[in-house]
């Protein structure tokens, strides 16, 4: 080996100076046979975990200085203040959307744009630019660190005024007026937050069950489309010297130098020594807010549909609901679970379409357990099974086998997984053959109830609105489960 290592270049040798592939020797397959790691074949679905628990760590932009300018003129020797105030930092949003299925598109720090700096003729700041963070529907916020969120809007916060103009302060600090206005916009935005907060199923922070010094559970769900919650403010902007001259005409520092106060020279209290810790001049912009949040993807539906690849759960899935799923006469259509909200005259219940289970999906096979963690966070079963498989001499499992595989997949991925309210649609009933496959199938499970269905004509899906909506409030035989010792196979 000496006369190849003299051979190659230094660069291709590693500092324990063993030797790495030069681009232009391709050795034989023989020289690696050494290497125990093969590569197994992986699909890029199996690749991609879904991510439903995230620690977030959000800060709002800072916010832009104020400027310090004089105009001066042949007119006017010494000039008048006309620095304008720096913008304010930019919003840290988490905006639900049905765009995005879990947290893997997140990243773990983010920080809301930072504002302009004022300029000389009362330019202000440009405004920092907000981050918004898509996060998926059934979204609830976790606060381990930091203030509650602030805001809570319903609809798009892209719809905020652009014209946002930075300084909060009024000319008066010490004025009564001032002091009303703060009470006016706190009573506003609490009622707000309240308001909202109902319709976003929050509690007020009270009402949030969170011991001191702990992680306050459940601030926030964002189950709706659109809806959006500030988690960390923007700082705001510093001021320039036209504001700062008119914010402290009347205080004690009426009579200090206007320039002086621009550099910074004392701090932003309340006269009674209080700094109120964000400002340390009022030239400069205060920082934003910050937060550490736990995002955690809940129970994404009440009701999930299990069922083997074909059996036809997408067409059901569009049959109850207005959800329009893809349907394919091929197996693994549905690549990630579907959503669909089944509407009753005085209540809603929202199925899950779960990508299809084979033998062996704890094992990862066909498209892997990453599904199989959704049933977990579902309130009952619907398992689907197809009546038409293996009728007529053709391949397939029959319903039965169906049902016995899905429950041990269930088990295998988790125990107890298969223990909760379930009930049996039996699908496909307008193929020839499928009336007395169902007959067969009512012989050979007890214990749950069996709604035969064709998906596509939309046959018998009143009566299994029904039996959902029994399952899912847990009403009289609304609570039967599927057990394998009840499901007779041979
Ligand atoms: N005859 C008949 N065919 C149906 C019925 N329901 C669904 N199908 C057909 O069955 C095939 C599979 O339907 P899908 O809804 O995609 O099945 P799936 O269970 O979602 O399939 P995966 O996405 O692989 O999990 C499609 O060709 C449907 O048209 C039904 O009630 N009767």
């Amino acid at each position: 080996m000496t006369w190849l290592r003299r051979a190659v270049p230094l660069r291709y040798l590693t500092s324990n100076r063993r030797l790495q592939n030069p681009p232009w020797m391709t050795y034989p397959a023989a020289l690696y046979s050494d290497s125990t790691e093969k590569k197994g074949k992986v699909t890029p679905l199996q690749e991609t975990r879904m991510r439903d628990r995230f620690t977030l760590y959000a800060r709002g932009g800072e916010g832009g200085s104020g400027c310090s300018s004089l105009r001066r003129s042949r007119t006017d020797r010494f000039g008048k203040p006309d620095g304008g105030n720096g913008g304010r930092g930019g919003d840290v949003i988490l905006e639900c959307t049905h765009a995005v299925w879990d947290f893997s598109g997140l990243q773990p720090h983010v920080k809301g744009g930072k504002a302009g700096h004022g300029t000389s003729k009362n330019r202000i700041g440009n405004r920092g630019e907000d981050k918004v963070l898509q996060v998926p529907i059934g979204t609830v916020i976790h606060l381990q660190e930091g203030e509650l969120p602030s805001q809570i809007q319903v609809g798009s916060p892209k719809s905020s005024d652009p014209w946002d103009l930075p300084g909060t302060l009024v000319d008066d600090p010490a004025s009564d007026e001032n002091s009303d206005v703060d009470q006016d916009s706190s009573v506003e935005s609490e009622s707000e937050a309240e308001s909202v907060a109902s319709a976003l199923h929050v509690g007020t922070e009270g009402e949030t069950d969170f011991e001191e010094g702990q992680v306050r559970y459940n601030v926030a769900e964002l189950t709706e489309e659109g809806q959006s919650i500030i988690i960390a403010r923007g700082g705001e902007g510093g001021l320039g010297n036209i504001s700062a001259t008119r914010y402290l005409r009347g205080t004690k520092f009426a009579k200090t130098s206007t320039l002086r106060t621009m550099e910074g020279d004392y701090d932003d209290d309340d006269g009674n020594g209080n700094s109120n810790g964000q400002r340390t001049s009022i030239k400069c912009g205060s920082l934003g807010t910050e937060s550490v949040l736990i995002l955690e993807l809940k129970s994404i539906a009440d009701v999930g549909l299990v069922g083997m690849p074909n059996a036809g759960k997408s067409t059901l899935l569009g049959a109850l609901s207005r959800a329009k799923p893809r349907v394919g006469h091929y197996a693994f259509t549905t690549l990630r679970p579907n959503l669909g909200n089944v509407n009753y005259d005085d209540f809603s219940v929202t199925v899950a379409d779960i990508p299809g289970l084979i033998k062996g999906a704890h094992r990862n096979r066909g498209l892997g357990h990453n599904f199989l963690r959704h049933i977990e966070r579902t309130k009952v079963l619907a398992y689907v099974v197809d009546l038409a498989s293996g009728l007529d001499g053709c391949e397939g499992v029959t319903p039965w086998q169906q049902l016995r595989d899905l429950v041990m997949e269930l088990e295998y991925h988790e125990e107890g997984l298969s223990d909760r309210s379930s009930l049996i649609v039996a699908n496909k009933i307008d193929e020839d053959g499928a009336d007395e496959r169902l007959e067969e199938l009512e012989r050979r499970v007890r214990g749950v109830r069996i709604f035969p269905v064709c998906a596509v004509l939309e046959e018998g899906v009143d009566e299994l609105k029904n039996g959902l909506k029994m399952l899912v409030n847990g009403d009289g035989e609304g609570s039967e489960r599927l057990k394998l010792e009840n499901i007779s196979v041979d």
